[in-house]
């Protein structure tokens, strides 16, 4: 039996366990349309954030998710994915009867046999992710949203509470949503985890490097930053706790390790042969008036380096030429994806396309790959990179994972603040560009 939900922001209350970035997100877009919120963190933060939210009446701070879970009509868990369970498993019995429960953890296959192993049967599930980082603007970001075990009546009544965010809805199943964020985040992380870890190795600020200078060198360095700016445990979580992503993040490793290898070869032709029909898999069906996503223009704006960019160096652009292979070899065509895309694989797709669709560019690339020994040392430690964090993720240790990154994150810690300002505009641009891709 269902409890009556009223979807009237005098009467419902929404619940939010955990008030990390994204549970903060959440309870400030929420209040600011005039919902009641009863959040709560781990219970040793209850005195600051009772304090830190003192001025704001929407928002009811409470000791843990019990006191949440019993008050609230609609809660959220907004927490780490590898900790879902035990978090499940210590509030879900104190949920109010009737209530709708969801999460926003990143892979939804722990989530959701959390809920069900946890969750008192009258409980309906309606799950949501939104596709974006905590500082992105909400407005047009794809939000997931997964009726589960619920009624129409239910996923309209999360519906109307999420509409303040003026997200774009997709309706999908816990299943689909796996395999679809697998497809455009998993392999997206890697390539920009091993360049951090690779400039890490080599010592390097890229941005300092005048061999490190234009458009896609500019890309590759504010994303690469951004993600190491953030959390590990929610790259850790996401990798390693989706089955499909551990497949995709092997594969990208074997492709960059395969095209390397061809590379120091210097097997020419099948080095060549092995890209073009990569490109001919991923970018064959564009239509021949299709404009590229990105521009030259577009890609110099968002420098974080000094060196003018008529001094670029050509560059063998291994990670990208990896991931178009990669894509190729899953049978990916990641245009098929973009209603369900995060603004970092937008931007990742629209460097691969400008790569390999600008006249010239690709055949540069291909010379320098095979030719020049500029980018030698940066590509070797790229492919030593890409094969380590495929080993953590399919050994799935979190430990490792957390160790690799926070001590890639601390040695690029202090350009985090300019990157961050950098590709936050980054993403605005690009959004607009590829609006039009996401609607057809
Ligand atoms: N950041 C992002 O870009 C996005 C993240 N997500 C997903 O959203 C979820 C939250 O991410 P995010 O907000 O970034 O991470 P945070 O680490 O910022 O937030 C999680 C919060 O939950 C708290 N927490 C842990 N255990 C409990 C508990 N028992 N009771 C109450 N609170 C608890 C954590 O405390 P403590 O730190 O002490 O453990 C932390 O404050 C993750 O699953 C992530 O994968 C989804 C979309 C985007
Ligand atoms: O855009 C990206 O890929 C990000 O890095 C931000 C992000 C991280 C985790 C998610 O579940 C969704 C978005």
């Amino acid at each position: 039996m269902t409890a009556t939900l009223t979807p009237d922001p005098k009467v419902l209350q929404i619940g939010i366990i955990g008030m990390g970035d994204m549970g903060r997100m959440y309870a400030r877009r929420l209040s600011a349309a005039g919902w009641k919120i009863n959040a709560c963190d781990r219970p040793e933060q209850f005195e600051k954030l009772k304090e830190e939210y003192g001025s704001n009446s929407l928002v009811n701070i409470l000791e843990n998710g019990h006191y949440v879970s019993r008050l609230s009509d609609y809660i959220i868990y907004s927490v780490e994915a590898e900790n879902i369970d035990s978090i499940v498993a210590t509030y879900g019995a104190s949920t109010k009867v009737g209530a709708i429960v969801g999460g926003q953890t990143s892979c939804k296959a722990p989530e959701i046999a959390a809920f069900e192993k946890y969750l008192p049967a009258d409980v309906q599930i309606v799950s949501c992710h939104s596709l974006h980082g905590p500082n992105v603007d909400t407005r047009g970001q794809p939000l997931v949203l997964i009726q589960h075990r619920a009624s129409d009546d239910a996923l309209d009544l999360v519906r109307t509470v999420l509409t303040c965010f003026n997200s774009q809805f997709v309706y999908l199943t816990a299943s689909q949503h796996d395999k679809i964020t697998a497809d455009t985040q998993a392999a997206t992380h890697a390539a920009f985890l091993s360049m951090g870890v690779a400039w890490y190795a080599n010592s390097q600020f890229p941005w300092e490097v005048p061999r490190y200078v234009g458009g896609i060198e500019n890309v590759k360095i504010n994303i690469s930053l951004r993600i190491y700016s953030n959390k590990w445990h929610v790259y850790a979580g996401l990798a390693i706790m989706n089955p499909a992503a551990q497949a995709q993040i092997l594969q990208y490793a074997k492709s960059v390790t395969e095209l390397f290898t061809l590379m120091v070869e210097h097997k020419a032709d099948e080095f060549r042969d092995r890209v073009y029909a990569a490109k001919k898999a991923v970018f064959g069906g564009l239509p021949a008036n299709h404009e590229l996503l990105l521009s030259d223009d577009l890609l110099d704006k968002f420098s974080l380096s000094n060196v003018p960019p008529q001094e670029r160096t050509p560059n063998s652009h291994l990670s990208l030429l990896a991931m178009v292979d990669c894509w190729w070899k899953l049978g990916i065509v990641p245009y098929d994806h973009m209603i369900c895309s995060t603004p970092l694989f937008r931007i990742w797709l629209g460097v691969t396309e400008y790569l390999f669709q600008s006249p010239g560019l690709l055949d540069e690339c291909i010379d320098v790959a095979l030719e020049n020994d500029t980018f030698r040392a940066d590509d070797l430690e790229f492919t030593v990179a890409a094969r380590s964090w495929s080993e953590i993720i399919t050994f799935g240790s979190f430990k490792l994972y957390r160790y690799r990154f926070e001590t890639t994150q601390n040695y690029f810690s202090p350009r985090f603040a300019d990157a961050t300002k950098l590709g936050n505009e980054m993403i605005k641009t690009i959004f607009e560009k590829t609006k039009q891709r996401r609607l057809h």
